[in-house]
């Protein structure tokens, strides 16, 4: 069935960024339906950080355009380009928390995207934004944390801390950048798994950078590979099948890819 284009859906046209002789991104066109789970692979340097920071309007890009439904993002200037920036929650490798402050501040501070200036500087939140905090850690089963310091936690823990954080700033769209590369397996299979629960549960469409294949097999929707800023492939995990990827990437890449799963494929849970 063909659907008709949802004022949710995520298109990228033509969309190009160069630094001066390198092209990171390069007339990459691809749209994301509203509540798909797209991963984007590649290698270090194909592209993926720039192409989740171009949606985000971090960075504007050479040539081409980032359309939200009937919203033209590259145009946005002002008020409405932090309104989009709020919209679209942003999970990085690192988590950027604020390690000395507790776990519920931490959370709290995903409402400030909604506050006026004083409010945002005076940190003052409503019952309603402590209650809906709470509900965030609740979804992440973290709430015997929340007067935690948000340093003293594992990595896991943080980047569900980042997710909940994200989660409250009421996003219709959430972008990961290499949200798993800084964790152990055990603790990446649940940071994938809060993911693909609130991607499945709020049917809010995800949009995450990773490095190893068998992950992005695992928990994605589509699969979009990168390299030298190009999209080499778009589909299903089914369609990228190793063949394709020894196409893409060449013998070495496979073997690459394919060591990175044999490592991580005891580790790595595939959900049912
Ligand atoms: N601010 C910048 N200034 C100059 N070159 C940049 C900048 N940001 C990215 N690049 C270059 O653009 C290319 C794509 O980088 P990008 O970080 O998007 O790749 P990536 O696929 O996310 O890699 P990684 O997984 O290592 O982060 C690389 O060649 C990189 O060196």
């Amino acid at each position: 069935m063909v659907r008709a284009m949802s004022h949710q859906d995520l298109t990228l046209t033509g969309l190009s960024k160069a630094f001066s002789e390198t092209r990171a991104v390069d007339r990459v066109s691809l749209t994301v339906k509203s509540g798909q789970f797209v991963g984007v692979i590649g290698r270090s340097g194909a592209g993926k950080s720039t192409l989740l920071r171009l949606v985000n309007r971090l960075i504007d890009p050479t040539e081409g355009s980032v359309s939200f439904g009937t919203q033209e993002i590259t145009a946005l200037r002002g008020r409405p380009l932090r309104r989009w920036r709020a919209e679209c929650a942003m999970i990085f490798q690192q988590f950027n928390l604020v390690e000395r402050l507790d776990v519920l501040t931490n959370v709290l501070i995903g409402r400030l995207a909604h506050h006026g200036f004083v409010s945002s500087m005076a940190m003052r939140f409503t019952d309603a934004e402590r209650a809906m905090a709470l509900e965030a850690l609740d979804r992440l089963s973290l709430v015997p944390q929340a007067l935690q310091r948000a340093g003293t936690l594992s990595g896991g823990q943080q980047q569900r801390v980042a997710i909940a954080k994200a989660l409250v700033q009421q996003p219709k769209i959430m972008l990961a950048d290499e949200p798993i590369a800084s964790l152990d397996p055990a603790n990446a299979t649940l940071v994938m798994e809060a993911l693909k629960t609130i991607n499945s549960e709020d049917g809010l469409t995800v949009l995450v950078n990773l490095h190893t294949l068998d992950t992005a097999r695992a928990y994605c929707d589509r699969i979009v590979a990168m390299r030298d800023g190009r999209v080499m492939f778009d589909g299903t995990a089914r369609q990228l099948t190793d063949d394709v990827v020894r196409d893409i990437y060449g013998i070495e890449g496979l073997q690459e890819f394919n060591e990175a799963v044999t490592s991580t494929a005891a580790r790595v849970k595939v959900p049912a």
